[in-house]
């Protein structure tokens, strides 16, 4: 099977400074991939590269078979804060992207609807960022970027700022949508219990200059739903087995 994104022996600098060193690491259509890395290794770096929002110096970046020279409509990034205009409501946040873009494919109102409640966010449609909950914004902000229905879903820490509790029902939401959809996602993460849960596979980096020095399938079975995953002894193998990957146990 052919990868859809093929990364092969990338770096990438910064004012002199290497960030990134000799990354390879294919990821294939469907598939949930998780990076995780110590603070400052280039896990952002590395997926903005993916995404064509920065140029790579070394090594080459292929998604579907073509070098990665500027954003795509293939591929949808949601950031690690929510980047909500104030002044729009949700309706108009989730179509921001779409009306921002001539070429980009309308939503029918049906389809913004079944959006909207994918998102649960079903009555909030005429709300402003300021009257919705910390959750509900980062909701909103993985609306934005599925409503231009990407093939690719790019996320950087999109749950890093929420409380335990909206986390995980953030990752229930998001595993739902996965296994609707079965869209390709990497996800940066923080947190190994996070990636072990959500993903196929994890991409564990080294330090600044950052490499990929392991690749962990996460055998699991699916449909996983974080309360019983986590009663799974193996589920707790892998945490201590990427725990120890990345130096904290
Ligand atoms: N545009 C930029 N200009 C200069 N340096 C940058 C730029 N972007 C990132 N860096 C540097 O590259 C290094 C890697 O940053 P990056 O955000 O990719 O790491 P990270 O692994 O995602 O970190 P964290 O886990 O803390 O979010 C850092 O030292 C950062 O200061």
């Amino acid at each position: 099977m052919s990868a859809e994104i093929s990364i092969t022996g990338v770096g990438k600098a910064f004012d002199g400074r290497k960030v990134l060193e000799g990354v390879t690491a294919d990821i294939h259509a469907a598939e949930f991939v998780s990076v995780l890395g110590p603070s400052g290794c280039g896990k952002s770096t590395l997926l903005r590269l993916i995404a064509g929002l920065i140029p790579f110096e070394e090594g080459a970046i292929l998604v579907n078979g073509e070098v990665v020279t500027a954003p795509s409509a293939a591929m949808g990034f949601v950031f690690q804060t929510s980047n909500l205009l104030p002044w729009l409501n949700v309706r108009d946040n989730l179509l921001l992207g779409i009306n921002l873009d001539a070429g980009a494919q309308r939503l029918d109102e049906a389809a913004l609807a079944e959006l909207v409640e994918t998102l649960g966010l079903t009555g909030f449609e005429a709300s402003y960022p300021h009257q919705l909950s910390g959750g509900m914004r980062h909701r909103v902000a993985i609306g934005q970027a599925l409503a231009r229905n990407p093939q690719i879903l790019l996320m950087d820490e999109p749950f890093g700022a929420l409380d335990a509790l909206t986390r995980d029902r953030l990752n229930m939401e998001l595993l739902r949508l996965w296994q609707r959809d079965r869209k390709t996602v990497v996800l940066v993460t923080h947190s190994i219990s996070e990636a072990v849960l959500l993903s196929d596979r994890v991409l564990v980096m080294s330090e600044r200059p950052g490499t990929i020095i392991e690749d962990v399938r996460i055998d699991l079975p699916r449909p996983r739903d974080p309360s019983v995953t986590r009663e799974d002894p193996a589920f707790g193998d892998y945490v201590v087995r990427l725990s120890k990957l990345m130096g904290v146990a």
